[in-house]
């Protein structure tokens, strides 16, 4: 590169550096979930990235709280163990058999990959399940998905008083059920229900596209619920873009301020969202379009 081009270079991170400081303020102490999907985790290097970011989100004051998902994962092993499985509305039908490596996996295998990640990248990060400190407390969603649980009851304590000790809550959407039972929980619903416990200020669903497509198959870049509900009526948003955009209403109904639905696999996507302008994804809440620096 010429020196020339060099220097315009560093003028322009110096300018973004610059351009980020009222979102800096803007987001010092505030709390942001973020679910990290089993298709937006990809390679060492995506995984590398994200904990980067994760850990610079904290250092700068914000209180990252991790929710992740794994489903590409569960799905290797059950084929593994020649264990077959189907899914009904973006739900896993869930056996005892099926539960169990749905735990072993989420808890175990991806948990432990994040948690490794980020205390990779000089962050502390603490790996714990919607079991722990009674954090997700689950009843059956419909007996004829087995053990599928939807969030009934949660306790936030224990991820509050992580983050006061500048820990960083990494939570597998595994549940307990008042009678000893293990729920598997889709990781947008256990997300949701966490970021609403929370009443976050942000809840970020990095999955593997830019964001909500409309009928044009272009990116929404802020959408309201009236938007969710006809566009989901009309069939556009379908598959496993519906629990992501019912839990983002769900989250936005127990106080969430705004949720982000973005492409976890773009390079510091949480940056992006959080720190610039433009930010990055589909913006979803009820009021003003874009967010600003001090919204
Ligand atoms: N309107 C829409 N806009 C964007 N994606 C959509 C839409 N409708 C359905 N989808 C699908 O939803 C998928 C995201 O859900 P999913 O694969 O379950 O993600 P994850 O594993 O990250 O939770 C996208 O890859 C896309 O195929
Ligand atoms: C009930 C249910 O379907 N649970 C999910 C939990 C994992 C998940 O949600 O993973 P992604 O976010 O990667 O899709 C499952 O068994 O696959």
């Amino acid at each position: 590169m010429k020196k020339q081009d060099m220097n315009r270079d560093w003028i322009a991170t110096a300018r973004t550096l610059s351009q980020a400081l009222p979102y800096l303020q803007r987001y010092e102490g505030a709390t942001v979930v973020i679910k990290l999907g089993g298709h937006a985790m990809g390679s060492d290097e995506a995984m590398e990235s994200f904990a980067r970011d994760v850990v610079l989100m904290q250092q700068v004051g914000v209180k990252p709280v991790i929710v992740h998902g794994g489903g590409p994962m569960i799905n290797k092993l059950l084929a593994d163990l020649g264990i077959q499985s189907e899914f009904v509305n973006g739900k896993r039908v869930t056996d005892k058999a099926t539960v169990e490596v749905v735990e072993m996996v989420l808890s175990g295998l991806v948990n432990k990959r994040i948690v490794q990640a980020i205390n990779g990248q000089g962050g502390r990060a603490v790996g714990i399940s919607g079991k722990d400190a009674n954090l997700m407390i689950c009843e059956q969603t419909n007996p004829d998905l087995g053990f599928v649980g939807t969030p009934v009851e949660m306790d936030p304590s224990i991820v509050q008083e992580l983050g006061e000790e500048n820990l960083i809550p990494v939570i597998a959407p595994v549940g307990a059920g008042r009678g000893g039972e293990t729920y598997n929980v889709n990781g947008d619903t256990a997300a949701g229900a966490i970021a609403g416990a929370l009443k976050a200020d942000r809840l970020l669903l990095l999955t593997d596209v830019s964001g909500v497509k409309g009928a044009d198959g272009e990116v929404l870049t802020s959408l309201n619920s009236q938007q969710i509900r006809k566009l989901t009526d009309e069939g556009v948003i379908a598959g496993g873009m519906i629990p992501k955009t019912e839990t983002a209403l769900d989250a936005l109904a127990a106080g969430v301020r705004a949720v982000v639905i973005l492409d976890g696999r773009a390079p510091n996507a949480c940056l992006l969202e959080l720190y610039t302008e433009h930010g990055a994804g589909s913006l979803i809440r009820d009021s003003a379009p874009r967010v600003t620096a001090d919204s």
